[in-house]
């Protein structure tokens, strides 16, 4: 079932049309990404489905609701994390959930948050004293205290360090494991691959490409690479004839393959035959860099 609903989605600011014409759904339980790079409408797009910007052209719907005239009632649905949420630099971590859950009318039990995003030990830290990521363990607290069926996180690791970044791809799978669906705008790709179900690529305003990680890898590269140093000369034809080889060339002492399908498995199979020993075997596939660079023209 869809929950999130974007249908030709047009928006401009003054006479510069930040969202051209973007259309997706997201499923109840999926973990969507929102990718493109800086200034392609991401936070505009999510800016609508939250509420707090009008469409000047198309439709959105969230769980069956509009966003701007229901905006009363999905307030207590959605679960919103900001792009660079700021709090009170003296306000402390259980003032902040307490706080934030006496917005709603049922709320979590803000304790049971604490524990929940490891931050029991920092209740009474003052904001200001948190690490970047044990902020954005906070701001996702505060996202989840209103028992959200949407969580919506923009630009959530932007800023932590590679180890931070990792945990916070954790507690995100945690999210979705509470059956949140989860909306996430992101730049980093390897975030993208790891954690969404289907991606939707944004580009100058228009979604360019909407597919899994995997897909979107696959329409862009079909062909894969695979290195190795041979124990013995390889026999001629003896790879080159598999269906799966399009090319063989020799680098150094090393020998490159290029082709599609199984290829690895078709070339190891034939080595392993011929009592020949691949080593340092190396398999270099497209990654979804690749597929980015190739749908948006731009370096991630
Ligand atoms: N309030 C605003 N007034 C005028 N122009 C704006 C406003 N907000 C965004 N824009 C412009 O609209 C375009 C899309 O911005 P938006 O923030 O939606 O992109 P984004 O993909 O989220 O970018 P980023 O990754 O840098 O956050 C950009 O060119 C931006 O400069």
């Amino acid at each position: 079932m869809a929950v999130i609903e974007v249908e030709h989605l047009h928006k401009r600011y003054r006479d510069h049309v930040a969202v051209h014409d973007v259309s997706f759904t997201v499923e109840r339980g999926e973990i969507f990404g929102v990718l493109g790079p800086n200034g392609a409408g991401k936070t505009t797009t999510v800016e609508c489905v939250e509420g707090l910007r009008t469409p000047d052209a198309g439709a959105v719907r969230v769980l069956g609701l509009d966003p701007r005239r229901d905006h009363d009632t999905l307030r207590t649905r959605i679960g919103v994390q900001f792009q660079e949420s700021q709090l009170p630099e003296k306000m402390r971590v259980r003032e902040a959930l307490r706080l934030y859950s006496s917005f709603y009318a049922d709320p979590m039990d803000w304790r049971t948050l604490l524990d929940d995003w490891g931050l029991a030990d920092k209740a009474n830290t003052p904001f200001g004293k948190l690490s970047g990521g044990q902020k954005q363990r906070l701001f996702i607290a505060l996202a989840l205290v209103g028992k959200p069926e949407i969580a919506v996180l923009d630009e959530l690791t932007t800023g932590l360090d590679p180890q931070a970044r990792r945990d916070t791809w954790g507690l995100v799978e945690d999210i979705r494991g509470r059956g949140v669906t989860v909306l996430l705008v992101t730049h980093f790709m390897a975030e993208a691959e790891r954690l969404c179900d289907r991606i939707a690529v944004i580009d100058r305003g228009r979604v360019v490409a909407l597919d899994t990680p995997a897909g979107l890898v696959s329409k862009v590269a079909a062909e894969q690479r695979i290195r190795f140093r041979p124990s013995v000369p390889v026999p001629d034809g003896l790879l080159t004839d598999l269906p799966e080889v399009t090319s063989m060339r020799q680098v150094g002492p090393q020998l490159e393959i290029t082709g599609t399908g199984d290829l690895l498995q078709a070339v190891t199979s034939v080595l392993a035959r011929h009592r020949i020993v691949a080593a340092d075997l190396r398999v270099e596939q497209a990654s979804l860099d690749d597929a980015f660079v190739a749908l948006t023209g731009k370096d991630a």
